[in-house]
């Protein structure tokens, strides 16, 4: 039997492992295009404001998605949300290795231990 989760999000993705580091680079370097010339440039132009707009209409629309139990939906509402936060960290100078480092850190105890911690 078909799992709906992997055949919707996976039908026409390349098998290549395509990270977001890539996409990160994909981002930097079309930053420095003409705006006329790249939806990424056109955001960056408008920074900070413009990309962090877009970024909690993206975040609304997945929540919309989520709540639906659209799978579809979410799949591609979620791509959109995590190609703006790329343009948001861009905009920010701030790297997705440093956000991955900090999500590494993480994984050393549960969110609730840490959040234990912090109630102290
Ligand atoms: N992954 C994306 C990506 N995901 C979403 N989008 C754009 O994000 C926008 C989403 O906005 P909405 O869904 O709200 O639609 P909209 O009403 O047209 O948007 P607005 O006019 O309100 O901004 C659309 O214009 C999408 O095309 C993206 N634009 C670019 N990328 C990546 O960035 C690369 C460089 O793109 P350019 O910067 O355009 O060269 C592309 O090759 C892709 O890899």
């Amino acid at each position: 039997m078909t799992d709906a989760r992997t055949s919707a999000a996976t039908a026409d993705v390349p098998t290549a492992a395509f990270t977001l580091a890539d996409l990160a680079d994909i981002v930097a370097t079309r930053a420095k295009a003409a705006p006329d010339q790249s939806y990424t440039a056109k955001l960056m132009a408008k920074r900070p404001e413009a990309p962090a707009k877009k970024l909690g209409e993206e975040a609304v629309e997945v929540v919309i998605a989520a709540m639906a139990g659209d799978r579809q939906a979410l799949t591609y509402e979620a791509a959109d949300l995590i190609y703006h936060l790329l343009v948001v960290l861009e905009a920010g100078d701030v790297s997705i290795a440093d956000v991955l480092a900090e999500l590494q850190r993480r994984t050393a105890q549960s969110g609730l231990a840490e959040k234990a911690q912090r109630q102290r």
